[in-house]
């Protein structure tokens, strides 16, 4: 183990032993586990100006006395409870723990809607799962076969699920795919996609719970937070932006936009796949091909809610869930959740919508006024014999350009292995990683960056303790793997393959 604290330096950074890069859930919890084995010496620095991360609220509209509602820009239902006597997610346990307010997400509570209208094919959804019964099974068989990965498309057309053009068949496969990966189902691993499905929703439960707490979802984190932290604590940095990560088998330089810097003997960089992607951090040397190809292979999704406010509840107020059948475009502004229903804001008279991938792209880039006028025009469509004045409060976050985030969560492609997302996870001689895309039991869920900042945390402070809490997987060092094979080898591009001409052909060329 580097041996920081003994180094001869002259530099004018702050020393640490572990500086954590990023205060959200990944970077906290990997700060409790150095905490719990006495490694006190450690910075979070954080971009912004409170903990927290991807897991955010702000103020929206107002209730009767003139007071602003708190509403979830980021993480909003915690995902899998648990059952009695089994796992438990985290989260849930936490939410427990600190009362953090919260109902369940009645997905029976649901009224299906096309552009003429109410039009009632719930029936599709029973249909649809039907087909994830086949569908899942036909993952596993992949997976312990060891046979090529496939997209979701693949499998659910194998299942028997194939919704063609009818649009009420592609809103209902959105609500069941989409609204979860923030990916379409051509664009997910089979593989993968179902075991992330599995280890969240069969391993704890179905159940999703959503939260409203006029203290934030957050408020958790920040108990937790507070068991480690003194208020106003110089450990954490906050409003305070990394630009480069200078790394070595001796340590770790960080230097921040202002100039200032940190030197520390390891760094956990828990910055989202969507910041590692976009550039807006310079890793000196250059992060090894190993580690360029598993952050450039991974996906990186956006998911957009856009909360309205208005001066009544024109919808049914005893119904979660309102989905819409674009005649034209599939995920065109598909799901809509009241919060004005028991159990959430009731009597504030504020719905959302969510979109996804592409849909969030193009919807991020655009005004409110742009955007309003697209959302009442389906809810025109949908409440055709209701006149429905128009709202009084519009607000959406832009995670596809927060350059904090660079998207919402992270997703696998078809045809990945877990060996290339294992060096997603790994570190980088003294460099570490963590965060939900280095999960790959919970990618994409708030308990996958509880768990991987624990992990990153326990492995350091096993090195620097010589005690290793890790028992499963070890401390320091992840495993990570220089060269992932293809599935062809050179020879086998040949004329029984149906390629006869070499891929390297050039033709007036010499050599083949
Ligand atoms: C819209 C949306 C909906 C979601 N819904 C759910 C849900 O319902 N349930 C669920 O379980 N999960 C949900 N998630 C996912 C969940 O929010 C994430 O998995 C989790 O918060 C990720 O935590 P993290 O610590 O890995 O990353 P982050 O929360 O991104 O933490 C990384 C930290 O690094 C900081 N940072 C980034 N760049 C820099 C820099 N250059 N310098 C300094 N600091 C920097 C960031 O400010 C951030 O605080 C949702 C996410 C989004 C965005």
């Amino acid at each position: 183990a580097p041996s920081f604290r003994t180094r001869e330096s002259n530099s004018t950074c702050r020393k640490t032993t572990v500086a954590i890069l990023g205060g959200g859930v990944a970077g906290i919890t990997a700060a409790q586990a150095l905490s719990n084995q006495s490694v006190s010496d450690f910075l979070i620095i954080e971009y912004n100006g409170d903990i927290g991360g991807r897991m955010t609220h702000t103020n929206f509209g107002e209730d009767p006395d003139g007071n602003p509602y708190v509403i979830e820009l980021g993480a909003n239902w915690i995902q899998g409870l648990g059952v009695e006597g089994g796992p438990e997610n985290p989260i849930w346990t936490f939410a427990k723990e600190y009362n953090i307010s919260n109902t369940y997400s009645d997905y029976s509570s649901i009224l299906t809607y096309n552009e003429t209208g109410y039009v009632n094919y719930t029936d599709m959804l029973d249909e649809f799962d039907e087909y994830w019964g086949v569908f899942e099974q036909d993952a596993g068989y992949i997976l312990s076969e060891n046979l090529q990965d496939r997209s979701v498309r693949a499998g659910l057309y194998q299942s028997g699920w194939k919704p063609k053009k009818d649009m009420m068949a592609q809103a209902v496969e959105w609500w069941m795919w989409d609204w979860e990966t923030s990916y379409s189902p051509e664009e997910s691993s089979f593989i993968f996609g179902i075991t992330g499905y599995n280890l969240t929703f069969y391993q704890y439960s179905e159940e999703n719970n959503l939260v409203v707490d006029p203290r934030g979802f957050n408020y958790w984190l920040k108990g937790v937070a507070s068991t480690f932290l003194k208020p106003n604590d110089t450990r954490l940095l906050l409003n305070t932006i990394v630009t480069d990560v200078a790394y070595s088998s001796d340590g770790v330089t960080v230097t921040m936009d202002d100039g200032s810097c940190v030197e520390a003997a390891y760094a956990i960089c828990t910055f989202s796949l969507g910041v590692l992607q976009n550039d807006v951090v310079t890793f000196e040397p250059e992060l090894p091909d190993w580690k360029d190809t598993s952050i450039a292979t991974f996906q990186m999704g956006t998911y957009t809610k856009i909360f309205l406010q208005f001066n009544e509840t024109f919808w049914d107020p005893d119904t979660q869930f309102f989905l819409y059948a674009s005649p034209t475009s599939r995920g065109y502004y598909p799901v809509w959740q009241s919060l004005s229903t028991e159990g959430f804001l009731p009597g504030s008279n504020i719905i959302f919508a969510t979109v996804v991938g592409r849909e969030s792209y193009r919807i991020e880039a655009q005004d409110d006024e742009t955007t309003e006028a697209e959302l009442m025009e389906v809810l025109r469509e949908m409440f055709p014999n209701i006149t429905i004045p128009d709202p009084i409060a519009i607000k959406y976050p832009r995670w596809s350009l927060e350059p904090w985030a660079y998207g919402s969560y992270s997703n696998w492609p078809p045809g990945t292995t877990l060996e290339n997302h294992q060096n997603l996870r790994a570190n980088v001689e003294t460099l570490y990683f963590a965060g939900e895309h280095t999960s790959s039991q919970y990618f994409g869920f708030l308990h996958g960056a509880w768990f991987e900042g624990r992990e990153a945390g326990e492995r350091i402070a096993g090195l620097i303790t010589s005690e290793c809490m890790n028992v499963e997987s070890g401390c320091g060092n992840y495993t990570s793997y220089d060269v992932l094979h293809g599935t062809t080898t050179l020879d086998e591009y040949n004329a029984f393959n149906g390629m006869p001409i070499s891929p390297f052909y050039v033709a007036d060329s010499e050599d083949e």
